[in-house]
């Protein structure tokens, strides 16, 4: 058979499959209108964003696939196709750190896919706002970075916040110089936030050790005054790029490859168990000799994994400091009961802000 035969063969079997492909789609997007009828029949009030369902979902999508598309890939195409059955019952609105094109709003598109609505608020501290307020359903805060640690503004609002962890997002970060200038020798500034330019200190200090770094509140607002001021570069992601029709002048310009920012969902609800679950835990101890080990003490005897702890000031002058802690499991899971029935007689605080499905990829 010749070339041209042989694609139009080949073609005719992608129109067949596409067919299918879209009856299927078709079919499911019925079947989550008839989902959010029996919630309606179930349920006071309706809880449309089930994340412990949508993980299920995408844990069997890796199970299935044998190649040749990435897990990655696959994931991110049933992700798209849940966002859109799921606002046809419920169009959701997410608040996160804006402007367009902030890391933040990359992290809204891979958890909730591209059909909910984005609300871009100014500081993580109105994210917690509206989404306690109700004006947005969910939000996504950055809650720590591979590189840099733990994002202060996050871990304060968890203090306060009567709100859920409901999910985490974890986000490869690529920083990139980006700007509109024809050589490198024309940047004289370079704009971004504080803690990208500390993702990318030794780069800098190698390639521009002279131009002059500033740090402003957000990549995106970075790449907004390259975007206007001549002369200027900024540190950003691709989707700044995108936005502000900045060209890449230098790429992945990240100290460590594997940089990566963790992201939190919040919300209102609790999530059920789904068998790979974490569990954020506020604690506090008096301070007094053995304090810090009666609170892990109680962890370790029942096997239950800490995956993080952080300090902050607790702020209240009751006590000093309060504690960040990530546990693997979920709250309802017996050993972290025990663990807790345990801790409950030395710590003065335990607020449980979240059990939540493991970031999927
Ligand atoms: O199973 C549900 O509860 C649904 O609403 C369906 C569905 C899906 O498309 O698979 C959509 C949204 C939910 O967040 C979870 C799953």
């Amino acid at each position: 058979m010749s070339t041209t035969n042989n694609l139009a063969t080949v073609r005719a079997q992608i129109d067949e499959l596409d067919e299918k492909i879209q009856n299927l789609i078709t079919q499911r997007a019925g079947l989550a209108t008839e989902v959010a009828q029996a919630k309606y029949a179930q349920e006071t009030k309706p809880v449309f964003y089930r994340p412990e369902r949508e993980v299920e979902v995408l844990r069997n999508v890796i199970a299935r696939n044998k190649g040749p598309l990435s897990n990655e890939t696959l994931t991110r195409i049933f992700r798209e196709i849940m966002s859109d059955c799921l606002a046809l019952q419920q169009p959701l609105k997410i608040a996160f750190l804006g402007p367009a094109g902030t890391y933040s709003q990359a992290a809204v598109y891979k958890h909730f896919g591209h059909a909910a609505q984005n609300i871009p608020l100014q500081t993580i501290e109105e994210v917690f706002r509206e989404v306690e307020a109700q004006t947005a359903n969910y939000g996504v805060v950055p809650v720590e970075n591979s590189t840099e640690g733990g994002v202060n503004q996050t871990l304060d609002g968890f203090i306060n916040t009567s709100l859920k962890i409901c999910g985490e997002i974890e986000l490869p970060i690529h920083h990139h110089l980006l700007a509109n200038v024809d050589k490198v020798e024309q940047i004289q500034r370079i704009y971004s936030h504080q803690q990208s330019l500390a993702q990318c200190h030794h780069w800098l200090n190698s390639h521009l050790p002279q131009v002059e770094r500033i740090a402003v509140n957000s990549n995106a607002e970075a790449a907004r005054r390259a975007f206007n001021e001549a002369g200027t570069a900024a540190i950003a992601g691709q989707m700044a790029a995108d936005i502000y029709q900045l060209r890449i002048i230098a790429s992945r310009i990240e100290d460590n490859i594997n940089n990566t920012t963790r992201f939190a969902v919040l919300g209102q609800q609790e999530i059920p168990p789904t068998g790979g679950d974490k569990t954020s835990l506020l604690l506090s101890t008096p301070n007094q000799p053995g304090a810090l080990y009666d609170l892990l003490e109680p962890f370790a005897h029942n096997q239950v994994n800490m995956t993080r702890i952080e300090s902050r000031p607790s702020r209240q002058g009751i006590w000093e400091y309060v504690f960040f802690v990530d546990i693997e499991g979920h709250i309802q899971d017996a050993p972290i009961v025990n663990a807790l029935q345990t801790l409950a007689k030395y710590t003065g605080l335990i607020k449980h802000l979240g059990s939540y499905p493991r970031a999927i990829l």
